[in-house]
């Protein structure tokens, strides 16, 4: 493997009494788009921050491309931040903002007017230059501010939901824009959002964090598709949840029922939770059906129906069909064992992991036993 462009080891930072970063230990590997998703307060942007060098971290370890930088100022790390706000000069023109970082540089007058003409190409804005802040939409705004990132030729790029200011449709158009811009200049993104639709379109890994923790990393496939625990599935997308049993290797218990799953590598007789995706879902009459329900409410979405429904043990489905469903009917539904996914207990990996050794072992001491 290269070596990876940032790496946070055993990264923890208190204010006070509050501990909002707890243990981070994350990678980011060079020419990639990573973003880092997780509810309000759960400390996206102090990450952000240990980063950029905006603040000191309480334990552990920053590194750029293997290097130690926790005392390195926020300068000379080689590293630009997009924020929220843009935080755009008013009283300047757009070239002059795009200038800022490199006339302080004093960098000389004809490379600036080249390297900012370039940054304004690239955010397609190439004849902005002499316009007032003022004179544009929010839109172009938000580009100006990835402009003036871009021209300091960052090796990382630290985007603080950049897009939560734009309406939706914008907000898509930019979603596409950042992605072909991420890779056009083959440098690093790392992109904050709370917003999963967003993190799943556009990462190639995700970080899902809560309470100052990473609770997953992976690409945004195995994690709609393999969410290590309650708080990821419910976060990201829609999901039935529903406590279960292990049984066997391939086989879970929920429901009142039994029924073949993907090997989770999970102990007999542990209790589990299963997700299904509402997708993954099919109506089907009561004889082909895994279980029934009763159908509750329905909802058209346009393409799919979203339909509320209960089944005999109190437990509530969410069911994305193209076909309609009656009020009140009682009906059966159906779904692949690879799309019943088994959750262990817990909040970490790291803790899985631990308890899947304990259980080996004791498996071990059977063995030599018998
Ligand atoms: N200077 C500070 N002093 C004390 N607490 C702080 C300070 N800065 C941030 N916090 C707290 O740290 C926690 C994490 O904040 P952070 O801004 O990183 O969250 P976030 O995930 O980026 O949230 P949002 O999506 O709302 O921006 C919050 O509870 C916040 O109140």
């Amino acid at each position: 493997m290269t070596q990876p462009i940032i790496t946070l080891r055993n990264v923890t930072k208190r204010y006070g009494t509050h501990t909002i970063l707890k243990n981070i230990n994350l990678t980011l590997e060079s020419g990639k788009f990573y973003t880092l998703l997780g509810p309000s307060g759960c400390g996206k942007t102090t990450i952000l921050r240990a980063i950029a060098g905006f603040m000191t971290i309480s334990e552990g370890d920053v590194l750029f491309a293997g290097k130690r930088i926790n005392e390195v100022p926020a300068n000379k790390r080689n590293v630009n931040t997009v924020f929220q706000d843009y935080a755009l000069f008013p009283h300047m023109t757009v070239a002059e903002n795009v200038a800022f970082g490199l006339t302080l540089k004093k960098v000389a007058k004809d490379e600036i007017a080249q390297r900012v003409a370039k940054a304004l190409q690239l955010v397609q804005l190439a004849d902005y230059g002499d316009r007032a802040i003022s004179a544009l939409s929010g839109g172009q705004q938000q580009r100006i501010a990835i402009a003036r990132a871009i021209v300091m030729e960052p090796k990382v790029l630290l985007l603080d939901e950049p897009l939560s200011a734009l309406d939706a449709k914008l907000r898509r158009q930019m979603q596409y824009e950042l992605r072909d811009l991420q890779q056009r200049l083959g440098i690093t993104f790392l992109f904050v959002t709370h917003d999963q639709e967003e993190a799943l379109a556009m990462s190639d890994e995700i970080f899902v964090m809560n309470q100052g923790e990473v609770l997953q990393s992976g690409s945004p496939v195995d994690i709609y598709d393999e969410p290590i625990n309650h708080f990821v599935a419910d976060f990201i997308g829609e999901s039935n949840i529903l406590p279960a049993k292990m049984i066997a290797d391939f086989q879970v218990a929920f429901g009142g029922h039994q029924f073949e799953c993907a090997d989770a590598g999970i102990p007999d007789n542990e209790p589990v939770e299963v997700v299904i995706r509402p997708e993954d879902l099919t109506l089907t009459t009561r004889d082909q059906a895994k279980l029934t329900v009763t159908i509750d409410t329905q909802l058209f979405r346009g393409d799919y129906y979203e339909i509320a429904a209960t089944d005999n043990l109190g437990n509530a489905w969410l069911i994305h069909s193209v076909n309609p469903a009656e009020d009140g009917e009682t009906i059966g539904i159906t779904f692949r064992p690879q799309d019943l996914h088994v959750m262990r207990f817990g909040e970490k990996e790291a803790e899985f992991d631990a308890r899947l050794e304990t259980y080996e072992e004791l498996e071990g001491d059977n063995v030599d036993e018998t």
